[in-house]
């Protein structure tokens, strides 16, 4: 029998909104227990810190360079995640030695497939020593090496979660709306498709921000109050990215945010929330066929506009479209739990992406473990 492990994934994602921390038992195969989730917000100064990191990578060419002001935030970054596991493991009454292992994903600061280069901050080795717990990290490296994008890794996740949709005869595709978009489509036979999809929420939140100070649109419903500018629209859905090549995986600014004075507040948080709908409808073009059912994750399905509009959509096309919750999943935790169903995977030498998910020539595994 598969050995089944007790696994924390701590997910830091492109919004640089918090650290989720979601626990799971599995055997990084076909059992998955989910556990519970933990959100840990960042507060605004430490957001600034993030965005200062993402300035001081842009000149990188080595994945492991860092300046001694980039190698500080990385450090903070990583007690931060530290400080999280602890919250998470008092708040749930679990001891550190319950748990076998920590998946890490850290932040990414740099992300340049066409380079073969992704940069993520965050010290493995570290956070072992600091939660006294194993720790998988680094999970995007190796299959750049072989030929990957880097990008995404959630789908093996997503492929061990549709079992049910494949066993009822329907192709499912799940949609995550985070920071940047992405699909997984896994068909009847099992077959995997996933890609980036396009802007999700940054172009929202830097808009939302840039023009009231808040870091998002709760509930969609700025956007709710404006009208798309048809034009605006068409800068961003007229990308080269949604022509064709389907497998290239997006880093948070190769969509540039809408400047100041090019729509009132409402119209251009209406016009970024139909762009995000928009582009997964685009993108979903491009999946191997129409599924049956659409699994909307991220925080992005809490934006009642971009949802109304993807739903409208997608409807329209054939296709039913249910929330993570109801199809019996967590929205917010699911990129955390992928995290710690990969690391379990990383321990097994298991693949983590697949040439339908990432590009990568043949499947590999991936991911450094780090000891306390
Ligand atoms: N109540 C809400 N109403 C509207 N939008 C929300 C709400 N809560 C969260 N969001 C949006 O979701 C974003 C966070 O989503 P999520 O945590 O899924 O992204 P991420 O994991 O950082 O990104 P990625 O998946 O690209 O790595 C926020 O920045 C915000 O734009
Ligand atoms: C390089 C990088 O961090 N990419 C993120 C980003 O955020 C969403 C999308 O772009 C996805 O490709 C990926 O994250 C998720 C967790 C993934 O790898 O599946």
């Amino acid at each position: 029998m598969d050995v089944i492990r007790t696994a924390i994934g701590l997910m830091s994602g492109t919004s640089m909104d918090g650290i989720d921390v979601a626990l799971i038992r599995t055997d990084g195969r076909g059992f998955i227990d989910r556990g519970p989730f933990l959100g840990v917000p960042y507060e605004a100064d430490f957001r600034g810190q993030l965005k200062r990191a993402l300035e001081l990578a842009r000149p990188l060419t080595d994945r492991n360079g860092r300046s001694a002001e980039l190698r500080d935030i990385e450090l903070e970054l990583t007690q931060r995640h530290a400080i999280a596991v602890a919250a998470f493991l008092e708040r749930f009454g679990l001891a550190a030695d319950a748990v076998d292992v920590l998946g890490f994903h850290g932040q990414t600061v740099l992300h340049r497939p066409d380079e073969g280069l992704t940069v993520q901050i965050g010290d493995g080795q570290e956070l072992a020593r600091q939660t006294g717990i194993p720790v998988v990290y680094d999970m995007r490296a190796n299959d750049m090496v072989h030929g990957g994008q880097g990008a995404p890794l959630v789908p093996a996740y997503h492929a061990a979660l549709a079992g049910k949709f494949q066993q009822a005869g329907q192709a499912v595709c799940f949609v995550n709306i985070g920071g940047i978009s992405n699909l997984t489509f896994i068909g009847t036979d099992g077959r995997i498709s996933a890609f980036d999809s396009g802007p999700g929420n940054t172009l929202i939140d830097q808009w939302v921000e840039m023009q009231t100070g808040k870091t998002y649109d709760p509930g969609g419903e700025i956007a709710g109050r404006g009208k798309v500018v048809a034009a605006l629209a068409e800068r961003y859905l007229d990308n080269p990215f949604f022509r064709g090549n389907v497998r290239r995986s997006l880093d948070r600014g190769d969509f540039a945010p809408l400047r100041d004075g090019e729509a009132s507040l409402e119209d251009g948080a209406r016009t970024l929330a139909h762009v995000a709908a928009a582009a997964i409808v685009k993108s979903a073009g491009f999946l191997p066929e129409s599924p049956s059912i659409y699994i909307v994750c991220g925080g992005g399905r809490l934006n009642a506009t971009v949802m109304a509009e993807f739903s409208a959509r997608a409807e329209a096309l054939g296709s039913h479209v249910l929330t993570a919750e109801q199809a019996g999943f967590d929205g917010d935790a699911m990129e955390a739990e992928a995290w710690g169903y990969l690391a379990v995977r990383s321990l097994d030498g298991l693949p983590l992406t697949f040439p339908g998910t990432t590009g990568v020539t043949a499947p590999v595994s991936g991911g450094m473990l780090a000891r306390p």
